[in-house]
């Protein structure tokens, strides 16, 4: 079954086309800087246990000519690896929020579009990208069945005193307003990752993605009990633009003492503050390179940004009561070793320590960096979101 998988952000696509059942996909792609002058497409056919890379500088205006930037390399005479658009039966797409509409993977028909609008606000920087790409899709492989699959789903699990908020209760019952939770896919993915690795299949799990949005869940059982994402994908942890975690207080004032309208305020938290309010930077290679050359903010902000992650471990390793082991993910948890270092620094009360040595060397696939002694393994599970979405793709299908 040909399986194409668009995963759209606000300014990129990231794309793997799957010929399912193999898990191996058969070429893998990004789109980076949508509407900018120089955006570039990175485009990765894999074959005979090769890899070729296309990488092109263009313009794309939007979703919809980054897409059929992709669907030419796809169908390409001479490279592509599909004759026609019509070959792809299936598209899955990654959407953020599901709110409570959406609980589990849905096949997309004109009424789940309908209902998908209703989404929008809860998840501004992600929704209407992802919706995007659907309609775009709808246009380009006009015989495929298209499918979402929800970050939000996998969080389904949470018991009510971990996703309940403490406001008056006509906020739960009338507007919904509760925890849902996000990067379920990636969390979902690497914790059964963990399980077989462990070979414990209710082994205590704190799983900690950390890339341009960042967010950690615990899990046992498979299933989740707790995540630092709430009502939108803009609470917990400290991420490239995003503040994480803020006392409300601090919107009071900007609105009453600054002047803020709400869309400024929005703006600030989601696109200004996070790793880039605090340094001038969102990419943390950019900021381990300011660390290098001697720059204090930046040296702060890894402080900051790593002891929000300890609070949470300790938070978590008390609502499991225990824990067997953490796992970074995504592209910050998987490439930074300065962040794994900082974050498992002084955690040995908790049975956490790794051997540094192994930590900062480079490597593919799952790494165990933990110390020889440590009670708890710490590892680090590269996330496959695109290939997860593939597979629910098929267990929905399949019935
Ligand atoms: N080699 C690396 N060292 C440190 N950070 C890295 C490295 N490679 C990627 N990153 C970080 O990963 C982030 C992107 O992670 P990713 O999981 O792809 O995020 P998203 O899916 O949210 O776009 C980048 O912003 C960058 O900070
Ligand atoms: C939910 C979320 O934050 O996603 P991303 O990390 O892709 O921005
Ligand atoms: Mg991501």
């Amino acid at each position: 079954m040909n399986i194409f998988v668009i995963n759209s952000g606000s300014s990129s696509i990231k794309y793997q086309l799957f010929k399912m059942p193999a898990t191996q996909p058969v070429c893998s792609g990004l789109v980076e800087r949508i509407g900018l002058d120089d955006a570039t497409i990175t485009h990765k056919i894999f074959k005979d246990g090769e890899e070729k890379v296309i990488q092109k500088t263009t313009e794309i205006d939007d979703h919809e000519a980054g897409l059929k930037l992709v669907n030419d390399l796809l169908t390409d005479a001479a490279i592509g690896v599909i004759h026609d658009p019509a070959d792809i039966e299936v598209i899955g797409h990654r959407i953020v929020h599901g709110g409570e509409a959406f609980t589990t993977t849905t096949v997309i028909t004109a009424q789940v579009k309908e209902k998908l609008k209703t989404t929008f606000q809860l998840a501004p920087l992600h929704n209407p990208a992802s919706y995007l790409g659907v309609e775009v899709a709808e246009k380009i492989f006009t015989n495929a069945t298209q499918i979402a699959v929800f970050d939000t789903a996998f969080h389904q699990t949470m018991p009510e005193k971990a996703f309940r908020f403490a406001l008056p209760n006509s906020y739960y019952t009338d507007y919904n307003i509760r925890s849902y939770g996000f990067h379920g896919t990636s969390h979902k993915y690497v914790t059964e990752q963990a399980v077989a690795y462990l070979n414990k299949p209710d082994a205590k799990l704190i799983s900690i993605h950390l890339g341009n949005g960042c967010s950690m869940a615990a899990v046992q059982n498979g299933k989740c009990f707790d995540t630092s994402m709430g009502f939108g994908p803009l609470s917990g942890l400290i991420m490239g633009t995003r503040s994480g975690d803020l006392d409300p207080t601090v919107i009071f004032y900007l609105v009453n003492q600054l002047g803020y309208d709400i869309e400024q305020v929005s703006n600030m938290l989601n696109k200004r503050s996070g790793m880039l309010g605090l340094t001038g930077y969102s990419d943390m290679r950019d900021i381990t390179a300011a660390i290098n050359a001697g720059d204090a903010n930046s040296k702060l902000a890894y402080d900051l940004y790593t002891y929000r992650i300890k609070k949470y471990i300790g938070a978590y390793a008390s609502a499991l009561n225990g824990v067997d082991a953490i796992i970074f993910t995504a592209g910050v948890g998987e490439n930074d070793s300065l962040v794994r270092e900082l974050v498992c620094a002084d955690m040995d009360y908790l049975g956490i320590s790794i051997d540094t040595a192994v930590n900062s060397t480079r490597a593919k696939g799952i790494r165990d960096i933990s110390s020889t002694d440590a009670k708890v393994k710490t590892l680090i599970i590269p996330t496959n979101e695109e290939l997860e979405i593939a597979t629910q793709c098929v267990q929905l299908l399949k019935g």
